[in-house]
């Protein structure tokens, strides 16, 4: 019952590292198409290393994962399985992060990366009607200048990216380590979003919002220790971004039960679900929405209300959100 309506629900996915979404099989594929050497016999191998005890444990692997990516067809393919599998659980709208520091470290143009990621979701707008939007994130472990260079590099492709964001190893590289660059890019006209309240305590979130300015605080879930925080996102309306599966695998809560996502929907906060990286936490959109409401109860309102959350948190224009929060009044009456 409550699988039928999560997938009956359309809804948008706001919080998406596509290369998170390297499932070990195409890893695999590449590491041979491509002739790099990865430390694992099969996919399943790969499979077996998954078993990480916090963000850092998990960003080492991911890291190692991304070497396998190497020309545009590889961000080709591997954005393209990412949106074929969204396509599934009636994914409508996208904002894909992409972390092209990672790729451009090890040699890769910005352009081969950016142009493969483009040509697939091209391909979701005229196949699946499916619509997207690109955030550029800048990787806090690297220095201010490294995050000045790539915002440099993007330029060029300006028009096809939305916003810029926040990610890697949160706790000891602060919001405050990147407000110059946040302040250029705005000044370029891009939005903002940032990683903040994973890990590291709710003062990262403050930074977030008041000096890089962002629109969305991607995680956010350690405002639940500071009540003035919490009335602030309530009262401005600012989403969070929360990804379940990602929570539990990095050890962010003990367990589903102990997820917080619920106490924070009560509050009146606009809490979205989405994935992060699912092919390393074990489950696409609708499975975060599955965990989620098996472990915490959730109601059928709570449902609807977190996939209207989806697009009003998305970058997409006022007469868009509309459009799709009707879709699901509409269907809510038919069903
Ligand atoms: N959950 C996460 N937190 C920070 N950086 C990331 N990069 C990919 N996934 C991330
Ligand atoms: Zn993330």
């Amino acid at each position: 019952m409550t699988q039928q309506l999560i997938y009956a629900l359309p809804k948008a996915e706001l919080h998406l590292h596509i290369e998170g979404t390297l499932e070990p099989e195409l890893m695999f594929k590449l590491a041979q198409r491509n002739k790099i050497k990865i430390p694992f016999a099969s996919p399943e191998e790969i499979k077996k290393a998954y078993d990480f005890h916090n963000l850092q444990s998990f960003l080492d692997i991911y890291y190692q994962g991304a070497n396998v990516l190497q020309n545009s067809e590889d961000f080709f393919d591997l954005t393209w399985e990412y949106l074929r599998r969204v396509h599934q659980d009636n994914v409508k709208h996208v904002e894909i992060f992409f972390d092209p520091q990672t790729h451009t470290a090890r040699g890769i143009p910005f352009e081969t990366v950016i142009t493969g990621i483009k040509q697939a979701l091209d391909k979701a707008q005229r196949e699946y009607k499916m619509s997207s939007y690109l955030i550029l994130c800048f990787l806090r472990h690297l220095s201010e200048e490294e995050a000045f260079a790539t915002l440099n590099q993007a330029l060029p492709f300006k028009h096809w990216i939305k916003a810029v964001g926040l990610d890697s190893s949160e706790i000891g590289h602060p919001p405050q380590k990147f407000e110059r660059v946040f302040k250029q890019a705005m000044q370029e006209g891009f939005l903002s979003v940032a990683h903040a309240g994973e890990e590291a305590p709710a003062d990262y979130i403050w930074q977030a919002l008041e000096l890089l300015k962002v629109q969305r605080i991607d995680h956010g879930v350690q405002c639940i220790n500071d009540d003035k925080l919490i009335d602030y996102l309530k009262d401005k309306q600012i989403p969070l971004t929360v990804c379940p599966l990602s929570n539990i695998k990095l050890k962010v809560f003990h367990s589903m039960q102990e997820h917080t996502l619920k106490k924070l929907l009560d509050k009146g906060l606009c809490i979205t679900i989405n994935s992060d990286d699912p092919a390393y936490f074990g489950g696409y959109i609708n499975q975060n929405f599955q965990t989620a409401a098996e472990n915490l109860h959730l109601t059928k309102a709570e449902l609807i209300t977190l996939a209207k959350n989806s697009f009003k948190a998305s970058f997409l224009p006022e007469h868009e959100k509309t459009q799709h929060i009707e879709k699901i009044n509409n269907l809510t009456l038919s069903t």
